[in-house]
């Protein structure tokens, strides 16, 4: 999954981080319960005696670690298709959970695993600790896959009063855990919230990184990162991307005769009107620096690109800017280009427009002056 593809949204964001962690987190687990199993029968008084015991949950846990590996995420994230996943998950879980359970009190109770018990009951302890720290997302789910851990044990030693102090303890130990859980639960949520912060302040960041804090239009490092990909994808699938590169005539006069922040306001509502001409979402309006902004246009012909940047020229000659109670003149000149895919690289388009701008300027300004391919050669 993508950076941005990340949900943004609380509940929407803790649904996957769950799904995720759980899926990364139980995974292994499977594993334990096999191992722990081949111990306890393995170094049971005859292992060989028990061959088809052995064997049996040896199997039952090996197709439980089998589910863990295969049951897999689904690709998309749809809220509803993330819970039906989460659901299917916790059953495995308490699915393993009651076999351990009931593998333990089956232990407890069995002469021929009586070298072994220890074993079992330190698995269970291990288990159900492991737990409170790996799935506290969800606290009802993960209080019943402890519970179903713990109580066939617990059932077993309430038969023999000789187990009293380990019964006492084990419940005792089993309290406390669920005092745990409490805790690790409302640190999961806190530590969500928090990722959730960061991850929202790196993307208020970024914005701001690529923003123009004057105009609000994208910046130099945002044209800089756009450009390339975009004539990248216009190379690949033979599209059309056409360049717009405006640039205010004699705005240094704006600054010295009417002061600074006129100037300021001026490149604000020049920024205002390239919005409301270049109106296509697709559309990335920059400011390039100082008083020179561009349009790239993806998906538009020459044709097109020539007409709105006119239509923008003109719009600036009958309409000005109010500034400060007063209608200021202001013109721009413009370079205009497509690139062609094939004959152009990134550099050669740019220069090409560039080119034409530097070329509307020379010839008198307020003008706009269309890159033909041929001017580069
Ligand atoms: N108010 C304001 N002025 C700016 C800003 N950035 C650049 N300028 C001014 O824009 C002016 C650009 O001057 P020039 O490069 O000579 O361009 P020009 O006066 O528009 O002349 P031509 O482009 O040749 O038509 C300078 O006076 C800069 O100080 C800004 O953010 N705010």
């Amino acid at each position: 999954m993508t950076d941005a593809e990340i949900p943004r949204q609380l509940d929407a964001f803790t649904l996957w981080r769950e799904a995720v962690d759980m899926r990364s987190r139980s995974r292994l687990g499977g594993f334990y319960y096999l191992f722990a199993w081949l111990l306890v029968w393995g170094f049971s008084a005859a292992p060989m005696a028990n061959w088809p015991a052995g064997l049996g949950l040896g199997l039952l846990f090996g197709l439980t670690l089998a589910l863990r590996w295969l049951h897999d995420l689904p690709t998309s994230h749809d809220p509803d298709l993330l819970r039906h996943w989460m659901k299917r998950r916790w059953q495995l879980i308490h699915f393993t959970s009651l076999a351990w359970g009931l593998v333990q009190a089956w232990v407890l109770l069995d002469e021929a695993y009586r070298d072994t018990r220890l074993i079992a009951t330190l698995s269970t302890i291990a288990f159900s600790t492991a737990m409170v720290s790996t799935f506290a997302m969800n606290r009802r789910c993960c209080a019943l896959a402890i519970l179903l851990l713990y109580l066939p044990g617990l059932i077993s030693l309430s038969r023999d009063d000789g187990n009293l102090g380990e019964l006492v303890t084990l419940t005792f130990y089993f309290s406390y855990l669920l005092l745990a859980l409490n805790r690790s639960h409302t640190d999961y949520h806190g530590n969500l919230a928090l990722e959730l912060q960061l991850i929202e302040q790196r993307d208020r960041l970024d914005t701001l990184s690529r923003t123009d804090s004057l105009t609000q239009l994208g910046n130099r490092y945002q044209f800089n990162n756009l450009f390339p990909s975009m004539v990248a994808a216009a190379q690949r699938q033979r599209g059309s991307l056409a360049l717009v590169l405006l640039d205010i005539d004699y705005f240094k006069h704006v600054n010295d005769n009417f002061g600074h922040t006129a100037g300021d306001l001026c490149l604000q509502h020049f920024a205002e009107r390239m919005r409301q001409v270049f109106r296509r979402d697709s559309d990335a309006l920059l400011r390039l620096g100082g008083e020179e902004f561009g349009v790239l246009m993806p998906d538009t012909s020459l044709e097109q690109a020539q007409s709105l940047a006119e239509s923008f020229r003109q719009n600036l000659i009958h309409r000005g800017f109010e500034v400060q109670g007063r209608t200021l003149p202001l013109t721009a000149s413009l370079g205009v280009g497509c690139f062609e895919p094939g004959q152009d690289s990134a550099e050669s388009f740019f220069k090409r427009v560039d080119d034409a701008l530097y070329k509307a300027k020379a010839t008198g300004r307020d003008r706009m002056v269309l890159a033909s391919y041929a001017s580069a050669q």
